[in-house]
């Protein structure tokens, strides 16, 4: 993974060369407390062994018995879903992958619907065993199997914890199962168990995706000059307590924009605490050049802007034309006209002085991929020692959880009273 800081200096809010070096002898500290946490593989900390700890061949073997499906589906959410819709979308070309992360139910009808069930492999993940969307999909989509004669034990894997409801319907009826990694919270286990299995039955090349994570492992040093995870996480972090409170993440490339998902749960669920922290935006480039841009050139200066690209990709030549003012883009090819677009948009930010930071892999391939994810979630762990925050827990999300289930009869929870207590001011 390259990381280009440039533009991410003497912009609005205003990050200077200067303050970056003073601000690396407190990345040297914090990569020794990760170093530290790693040595010990300590709650979240662990996440960064990965490379080292996962077992490829497990997960290969857990995948084998489902040759060539004609769709995956993915049943979890959160860490539990995008990691794998990321893999999936980034390197499953050929692979029909769905997730369920969600209880709409006319989404889950249609979905049903259109899904070759007897030829579907339905991969059922939940760290926890008993998150009420995971679970209630879960039971849905055994039912439509059900009804539709398939034998839906013969087409379940499932990735759960020691216990929990999950892990106890796995065992009632012997379903091939996963253990979650050990002390690796949902956001920052797409390297492990929890998204491998959908990458292996995509075809991809586990052994180089995690190759590219270990590469990137190995870059992790006491200086951000070094290492291009920490590189992006201390700026992130210097720019965030300079007032870019939003940080925009721009792939261009259509491939990455479930990558655009997943970082927002990593970067929102892990600094997003004790009221500090940067609210992710997630935009897709060239297409929210067309959206987005006027407000991150024109408006608050409150934001960073992150652009992702490959730089190589497949290629598509435009043909020539004798259109007049269009010989510009005749004769030439969509992925040059998207990396003029890439820079333009670059160089625009700088011109409106924007903060903004390139980063690039080789290619949207297994090796970069690894990159990319471990080090992003490498760059948030740098930017939660900096904060001082919790990086590894999530605390906030419980409050609903529990109203939720308290509305539904599934327990006396105070904040099930609290939603009655909605205050109203009703327009209609
Ligand atoms: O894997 P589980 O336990 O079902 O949790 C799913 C997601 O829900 C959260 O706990 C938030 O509610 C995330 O941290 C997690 O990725």
């Amino acid at each position: 993974m390259y990381v280009d800081l440039g533009n991410a200096l003497d912009a609005e809010p205003r990050l200077t060369r200067e303050a970056l070096d003073r601000l690396d002898e407190r990345v040297a500290d914090a990569h020794d407390r990760i170093a530290r946490g790693r040595e010990h593989a300590d709650h979240g900390y662990a996440a960064l062994n990965l490379p080292d700890t996962v077992d490829p061949d497990a997960i290969r073997a857990s995948v084998a018995d489902f040759d060539d499906p004609a769709a995956v589906l993915t049943v979890g959410i959160g860490g539990s879903a995008l990691g794998a819709a990321t893999l999936a979308e980034a390197l499953g070309a050929d692979l029909a992958h769905y997730i369920l992360d969600n209880v709409d139910p006319a989404h889950v009808r249609s979905l049903l619907d259109s899904l070759p069930l007897a030829d579907t492999v339905v991969h059922v993940v939940s760290r926890s065993g008993t998150t009420a969307e995971t679970l209630a999909n879960f039971l849905v989509v055994r039912e439509a199997m059900d009804r539709a004669g398939v034998d839906w034990t013969d087409r379940t894997l499932v990735t759960t914890g020691e216990d929990g409801n999950l892990r106890r319907l796995a065992d009632r009826h012997d379903l091939p199962a996963l253990d979650v990694p050990a002390g690796v919270p949902g956001r920052f286990s797409a390297l492990s168990t929890v998204a491998l299995p959908v990458a292996a039955l995509g075809g991809a090349d586990l052994d180089e995706l995690l190759a590219g994570a270990r590469a990137e492992a190995d870059r992790l040093s006491g200086s951000l000059f070094d290492a291009p995870a920490y590189a992006y996480g201390a700026a992130c972090y210097a720019l965030e307590r300079r007032g870019a409170g939003v940080n925009a993440v721009m792939p261009y490339a259509e491939s990455l924009e479930f990558f655009a998902e997943w970082f927002a749960q990593l970067w929102a669920e892990s600094l997003g605490k004790d009221a500090v922290g940067q609210t992710p935006a997630r935009a897709l480039g060239a297409t929210d050049q067309h959206s987005q841009l006027q407000l991150y050139r024109a408006g608050p200066r409150d934001k960073l802007v992150t652009l992702v690209r490959p730089r190589e990709r497949p290629d598509v030549p435009i043909p020539e034309t004798d259109l007049d003012g269009l010989s510009y883009l005749g004769g030439g090819s969509l992925a040059a006209l998207l990396d003029a677009e890439f820079e333009a948009t670059e160089a625009s930010l700088a011109a409106a002085r924007c903060p903004n930071i390139r980063i690039e892999v080789d290619r949207i391939d297994e090796r970069g991929v690894g990159e990319l994810l471990y080090g992003m979630e490498a760059a948030c762990v740098c930017y939660g020692e900096l904060a001082g925050v919790e990086t590894f827990t999530q605390p906030a999300v419980e409050w609903g959880k529990r109203a939720a289930r308290g509305l539904l009869g599934g327990g006396d929870f105070p904040e099930a009273e609290a939603v009655g207590e909605k205050r109203r001011l009703l327009v209609e």
